[in-house]
C-alpha cells in the first residue's frame, strides 16, 4: 500500500504547492489523481518518488519510507515522468538492459517482458538506434517499457496519455488495468476525464494544493446533489467553469 499522510510542499520561493494532502492507494486499484494545471500533482509523485523533499507529512510504501531504507523503497516502484530524459547516447536495448540491470531483472524475466512490450508499444525497429534520433513518442514508449521491465508493485505515472498513440495508449490502460487485476498498485495523474472514468477504480481531484474530492466515481457522484458527469463534477470541485 501506498500511504501519503499529511503531505505539504512549500517550495523556496514561498509557494505552497501542495497543502496537507493525505491518501492510500490499495492492492489491486488503479488510483487516479486528477487535476488542473498547477494543482499540485507533479509536486506530489516527485515527492513519492523521492525526487523533492517534503515539507512535512508521511509517505510509505508498504510501510517502508525512503528515509529509513531508500533501496528498499525504491525497488517497489517505477516512475515514469512527464517528459523523462534518457541518455540520448544509449540505444534502446542497452538503455533497457541499463535498467534491468540497476533493478537486477533476469535475463529470462527481461528478454519475455521486452518481448512482449515491444509489439504492444511498437518499437521494436527502432531497438538498435541511438534514442538521440528517437521522435518524443518514441521516447515516451521506450520510457514506459522501462518503467514495466522490472514489474513494479507500484507504478507510478505522470501525465502518461499525453502525446501517446492510440494503440500505445490504449495497450497502456491495458497494462494498468491487468496489474491491478494481479494485485499491484497503479498511481497516475491526469487531467483528461476520459481516461480517469475509464479505467480508476478510485480518484482524488486535487486544486491548488488541496483535494476537494476523493472515492469511487459513484461515491463522488453521490456526495453531489445531481447526476454528473466526471468532467461536470472535475470543473465544479476545482471552480474553474
Ligand atoms: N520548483 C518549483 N519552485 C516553485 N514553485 C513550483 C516549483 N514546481 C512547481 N511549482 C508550483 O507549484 C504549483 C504546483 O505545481 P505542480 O507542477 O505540482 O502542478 P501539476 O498539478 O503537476 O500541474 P501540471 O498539470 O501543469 O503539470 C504550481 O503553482 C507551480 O507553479
Amino acid at each position: 500500500m501506498l500511504e501519503v499522510k499529511n503531505f505539504t510542499k512549500k517550495y523556496k520561493n514561498g509557494k505552497l504547492a501542495v497543502d496537507n494532502i493525505s491518501f492510500t492507494v490499495k492492492n489491486g486499484e488503479i488510483f487516479g489523481f486528477l487535476g488542473p494545471n498547477g494543482a499540485g500533482k507533479s509536486t506530489t509523485i516527485k515527492a513519492i518518488v523521492g525526487l523533492i523533499k517534503k515539507s512535512s507529512g508521511d509517505i510509505t510504501i508498504d510501510n517502508i519510507m525512503i528515509e529509513d531504507n531508500p533501496l528498499l523503497y525504491k525497488s517497489k516502484f517505477s516512475y515514469l515522468a512527464d517528459n523523462p530524459l534518457l541518455f540520448e547516447k544509449y540505444n534502446g536495448i542497452s538503455y533497457i538492459n541499463f535498467v534491468a540491470d540497476i533493478y537486477g531483472v533476469s535475463k529470462e524475466d527481461r528478454d519475455r517482458r521486452l518481448n512482449k512490450y515491444l509489439d504492444y508499444f511498437n518499437i521494436r525497429e527502432s531497438m538498435v538506434d541511438d534514442i538521440s534520433s528517437y521522435s518524443h513518442g518514441m521516447k515516451q514508449r521506450l520510457a514506459i517499457i522501462a518503467s514495466l521491465i522490472h514489474n513494479p508493485d507500484l507504478l507510478i505515472l505522470d501525465e502518461p496519455m499525453v502525446g501517446l498513440d492510440p494503440k500505445s495508449s490504449f495497450n497502456l490502460k491495458k497494462i494498468m488495468r491487468d496489474r491491478a487485476d494481479r494485485g499491484k498498485m497503479v498511481f497516475f495523474s491526469t487531467h483528461m476525464m476520459e481516461v480517469a472514468e475509464n479505467i480508476c477504480d478510485r480518484i482524488a481531484i486535487i486544486s491548488e494544493g488541496k483535494i476537494v474530492a476523493m472515492g469511487s466515481l459513484d461515491d463522488i457522484k453521490e456526495n453531489l446533489s445531481e447526476d454528473k458527469s466526471l468532467e461536470e463534477m472535475f470543473l465544479e470541485l476545482t471552480d474553474v467553469k
